[in-house]
């Protein structure tokens, strides 16, 4: 559980966190969203201890970051993409930080098994690795303890569409044993397929706290793509019952302000044959991105 309350941050004459509160629960994979600037990255460094908050309290597990006795067996966390990189092999790396902070050895065969960097690997510099296999070794870093709660920033930047799936997959078999995973990221299609809950923020405010279908439920608008054989009658006959038409990437018109059964019966009193008539559901992209256009200084935000 990773909870905070009035979170504030200011450097200098910017607020980079404002008032922040909210609760990341156990059992789940948590989002964090916000455009560019938005303060998710001074969050996370405040949740971890890496920056004072100038007021409010963040807790880890109960605690502030800096009374955990050993916090890797806590918080897990990979912050940096790219993870570690240098003269070390991995193994001996994660042998290091075992050692440090009373981490039982074996548990770094069995991270390095979880994330899937083979022993040979595992046994060569970090320095020549690819991006795919420092993110790999970044999270066997933070699953070393085997802590309750995870925090990633950006994890699937830069991968491949495999390393993509697999982080996807780690994050939900994480979170259904119980652990609490709160990961932030851009790219919404991958963060509607990996987050059951959303905490979005903008200008270091709160702005959602809510259920992944929830917030794409309450927000989402009513679309529905149809095609026909005559397509150009068919768009007038849709633009004269009032309906907002484009065309769909796919092919096909993307009708605003009509629903199915409405454009099924216009087709057939005007004797058009359809091809496809199909409710289409908001996307987390569709629903966040006129959210974004929604609010006033949000959009300002997303422009910068
Ligand atoms: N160490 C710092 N000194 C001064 N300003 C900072 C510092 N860290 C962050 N900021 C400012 O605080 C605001 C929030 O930045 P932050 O990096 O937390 O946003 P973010 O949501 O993570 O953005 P991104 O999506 O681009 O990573 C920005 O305006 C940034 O310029």
């Amino acid at each position: 559980m990773i909870e905070a309350t009035e979170l504030t941050k200011r450097y200098g004459e910017r607020t980079a966190v404002d008032g922040l509160s909210f609760t990341v629960r156990p059992g789940r994979v948590t989002g964090f969203l916000g455009p560019n600037g938005a303060g998710k990255s001074t969050t996370m460094r405040l949740i971890l201890g890496l920056d004072t908050p100038t007021s409010g309290t963040v807790r880890v597990g109960g605690r502030r970051y800096r009374e955990l006795v050993a916090p890797l067996r806590v918080v897990g966390s990979l912050l940096d993409a790219g993870g570690v990189h240098g003269g070390r092999s991995a193994h001996a790396h994660l042998a290091g930080l075992a050692a440090s902070n009373g981490i039982p050895r074996r548990r770094v065969d069995e991270v390095l098994a979880t994330v899937g960097l083979d022993p040979a690997t595992a046994r060569r510099r970090t320095r020549g690795f690819s991006l795919g296999m420092g993110q790999r070794l970044g999270i066997a870093c933070a699953l070393l303890g085997e802590p309750e709660v995870l925090l990633l920033d950006e994890p699937v930047n830069g991968l491949d569409t495999e390393g993509i799936r697999w982080i996807r997959g780690l994050m939900r078999s994480l979170a259904a044993e119980g652990r609490t995973v709160f990961l932030s990221s851009h790219l919404m299609s991958e963060m509607e397929l990996t987050a059951d809950h959303l905490i979005v923020i903008g200008r270091g405010r709160l702005l959602a706290d809510t259920g992944m279908r929830e917030f794409i439920e309450s927000n989402s608008r009513a679309r529905t793509l149809v095609r026909a054989a005559e397509a150009e009658r068919l768009r007038d006959v849709l633009d004269a019952a009032g309906a907002s038409v484009r065309l769909d990437a796919r092919g096909g018109w993307l009708v605003d302000g009509l629903d199915a059964p409405t454009i099924g019966a216009l087709a057939r009193a005007h004797d058009l044959t359809l091809h496809e008539l199909a409710p289409r559901r908001s996307s987390l992209e569709d629903v966040y991105t006129a959210m974004a256009a929604g609010a006033g200084d949000y959009r300002t935000e997303v422009a910068s």
